[in-house]
C-alpha cells in the first residue's frame, strides 16, 4: 500500500474501510452490520467490546484504528477510564499482533488464518490481556469467551480451551519458547520480542549503523504512545505561557513546542482559537530548521509542495506573517488541501489545490520562484508508527518503490522551484534509507540543476543531542522523543 492510498483511505469517512454492507473474508457471518456483533448472548463488557469492533474493523474494513476508534467510543457512550481501557487494548492489541499471532497459532495447534476471523480478533485481544496487561487470568478469559460466544457461534469452547493454554506461561516463556535464539537470529528475536516486522527492525538499523543495542532500545521506545506535543505558532503565542495556561511543559529542543501533561486538546481554547496546533515536536523542528538557512537577497516567496493536513504550513505560515514573507502551499488531494487552508486561516498562504510535479507547467509554480522550499514527501510513515499501531503490520518492502520514485520526482520538482542561491528542505517522517539518502542523492543526481549538501545539524536548536556526522539528521523516538523524522537540506547553486 502506497502512502497515496494511505491518505486517500484516510480521508474517507471516518472509521469506514470498506463500503457500508460489504464485509472482508470471514466476517459475513458474524459482523455483516460492520459495527455489532450478533448473537442471543450479551457481549462481554462495553470497553473490551468497543476494542473488539475497532480491532475487527482494523481487519475486516482495513480501517485505521485512531479513526475508526474514537467514532466507537462515541457511538458507546464510553468516556474516562472505560475510553482509556478500550484505548489501550485496542492499541496494545493491534501493536502487538505478530507476537500474538504467533502463541495463538502455538497454543491452538492450527495457522491463525484459519482460525475464523470473529474469533481470531476476539482470541487476539484475550491473549493481549493476559500476557501484556495485569488483567487477571479468569477475567481475560471468562470476559473473552463471553465475547467469542457474541460473535462466533460454536467456537466459546475452542477459545477457553485456547485461552487456558496460553494462560499457563507467562509472556517471558511464551517468548523463549517461540523467538529465535538471539545469537543465530538477532533480528528474528528483536522482532518477536518486540512486536516489530523484520524487515523494518533491518531497515531501522541499517539507518542506525547496525547497532543492534540501540536498535532494540528504539524499538522499546516504539512500542510506547507518544505524548501529545502542541505548537506554540510564533507570534500568536509563547511556548512557556502556553505551558502554564494548559499546565504543560515546554519543549526539550523546540522553542514551540508544548508538551501537554493529559487531556484532550481539542477542548484547549488555545487550539480552537488558532494560537496552538497539535504537532509532533520533531515536525517543528525540521519546518523551522527550513527557515534557519540562510539565503542571500530576496527571502519572501516561500513554498510547501507536501502541505495537507498543514501542520508544518502552519508554522512556516505564522513565521512567514512575522517576516513579511508569503507560502505557496500546494497539495494534490482537494480535500486535504481545504485541510490546509482551514489550518492557515489569516495567514499569508496561498493554498494550491495541484500538483508539486507540475512546477514550470503552471504559472503559479514557475521555476527559479522561490526563495525556500519544503518538500514533506509522502512516505511510509516507519518514523511515525507509535501513532498508528497497525500500520508496522500492514506495510510491505512493496510500498517502497511507487512512494520512492514519487518521492524523487517531487525533491526534483522541488530544485527546480527554488531560484539559485535559494534551499530546500527534504523531509520525510521514515529512517528508511531508500526513502532518505538514496532518494535524495538520486534526485539531486537527476534534477539538472547544480546544489550542494547544507550541514542540517546546525539549523536545529543548539546542544541538540545524536545528530550524528550530517549533513543530513535524522531524528528519533528513542534519542529525541519525537517521530523519526529525516531531513535534508540542499542549497541550489546554479
Ligand atoms: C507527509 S504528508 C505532508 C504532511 C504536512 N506537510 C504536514 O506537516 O501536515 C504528504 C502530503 O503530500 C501529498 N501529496 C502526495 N503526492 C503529492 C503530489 N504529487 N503533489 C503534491 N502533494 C502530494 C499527500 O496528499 C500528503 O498530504
Amino acid at each position: 500500500m502506497s502512502d497515496q492510498h494511505h491518505q486517500h483511505r484516510a480521508d474517507r469517512p471516518r472509521g469506514s474501510g470498506r463500503p457500508r454492507g460489504t464485509a472482508g473474508p470471514g466476517y459475513e457471518r458474524d459482523s455483516r452490520s460492520g459495527r455489532h456483533p450478533r448473537g442471543g448472548r450479551p457481549p462481554s463488557d462495553p470497553a473490551r467490546q468497543a476494542a473488539y469492533e475497532a480491532i475487527a474493523a482494523v481487519h475486516r474494513d482495513d480501517a485505521y484504528a485512531n479513526l475508526v476508534l474514537p467514532d466507537i467510543l462515541r457511538g458507546m457512550g464510553l468516556t474516562g477510564r472505560d475510553a482509556a481501557f478500550a484505548t489501550e487494548l485496542t492499541y496494545g492489541t493491534l501493536r502487538t499482533l505478530g507476537t500474538i499471532d504467533l502463541i495463538l497459532a502455538d497454543a491452538s495447534g492450527r495457522e491463525v488464518a484459519r482460525i475464523d476471523p470473529p474469533a481470531r480478533d476476539a482470541l487476539r485481544l484475550g491473549t493481549y490481556q493476559l500476557l501484556y496487561t495485569r488483567v487477571p487470568a479468569h477475567a481475560a478469559v471468562s470476559q473473552t469467551v463471553d465475547l467469542v460466544r457474541s460473535v462466533a457461534t460454536g467456537a466459546a469452547g475452542f477459545a477457553n480451551a485456547v485461552l487456558r493454554t496460553i494462560a499457563e506461561k507467562p509472556l517471558e516463556d511464551w517468548l523463549a519458547k517461540l523467538a529465535p535464539a538471539y545469537d543465530e537470529n538477532p533480528v528474528g528475536n528483536l522482532s518477536v520480542h518486540h512486536n516489530h516486522p523484520e524487515w523494518i527492525i533491518r531497515s531501522f538499523a541499517e539507518s542506525l549503523g547496525g547497532d543492534l543495542d540501540e536498535t532494540a532500545r528504539l524499538l522499546i521506545d516504539d512500542n510506547q504512545p507518544p505524548g501529545v506535543h502542541l505548537c506554540a505558532r510564533p507570534g500568536r503565542a509563547d511556548a512557556v505561557e502556553l505551558a502554564d495556561e494548559v499546565g504543560g511543559t515546554p519543549g526539550a529542543f523546540s522553542p514551540y513546542t508544548v508538551y501537554l501533561g493529559g487531556g484532550a486538546p481539542g477542548n484547549l481554547s488555545a487550539i480552537r482559537d488558532g494560537r496552538a496546533h497539535v504537532q509532533d515536536e520533531g515536525s517543528q523542528l525540521v519546518a523551522a530548521a527550513l527557515l534557519a538557512a540562510e539565503v542571500d537577497g530576496r527571502d519572501t516567496r516561500w513554498l510547501d509542495l507536501c502541505a495537507g493536513p498543514g501542520g508544518k504550513t502552519a508554522l512556516l505560515g505564522s513565521i512567514a506573517a512575522l517576516r513579511g514573507a508569503e507560502v505557496t502551499a500546494v497539495e494534490v488531494a482537494e480535500h486535504r488541501a481545504r485541510l490546509v487552508e482551514n489550518a492557515t486561516e489569516g495567514m499569508p498562504v496561498t493554498v494550491l489545490p495541484m500538483d508539486g510535479r507540475s512546477v514550470g507547467r503552471d504559472p503559479d509554480l514557475p521555476e527559479d520562484g522561490f526563495d525556500r522550499v519544503l518538500v514533506d514527501a509522502p512516505c511510509t510513515g516507519l518514523g511515525s508508527l507509535r501513532r498508528r499501531p497497525e500500520s508496522r503490520w500492514r506495510r510491505r518492502p512493496a510500498d517502497l518503490p511507487p512512494l520512492t520514485k514519487l518521492q524523487r520526482e517531487l525533491l526534483v520538482a522541488a530544485l527546480r522551484a527554488v531560484r539559485p542561491g535559494g534551499v530546500v528542505a527534504y523531509v520525510t517522517c521514515s529512517p528508511h534509507m531508500v526513502e532518505t539518502q538514496v532518494t535524495v542523492t538520486e534526485g539531486a543526481r537527476r534534477s539538472g540543476v547544480e546544489v550542494d549538501f547544507v550541514d542540517a545539524r546546525p539549523l536545529l536548536p543548539p546542544g541538540m543531542p545524536g545528530l550524528g556526522a550530517g549533513p543530513t539528521v535524522q531524528l528519533w523516538p528513542h534519542r529525541h522523543g519525537t517521530d523519526a523524522m529525516f531531513l535534508a537540506m540542499l542549497r541550489r547553486t546554479a
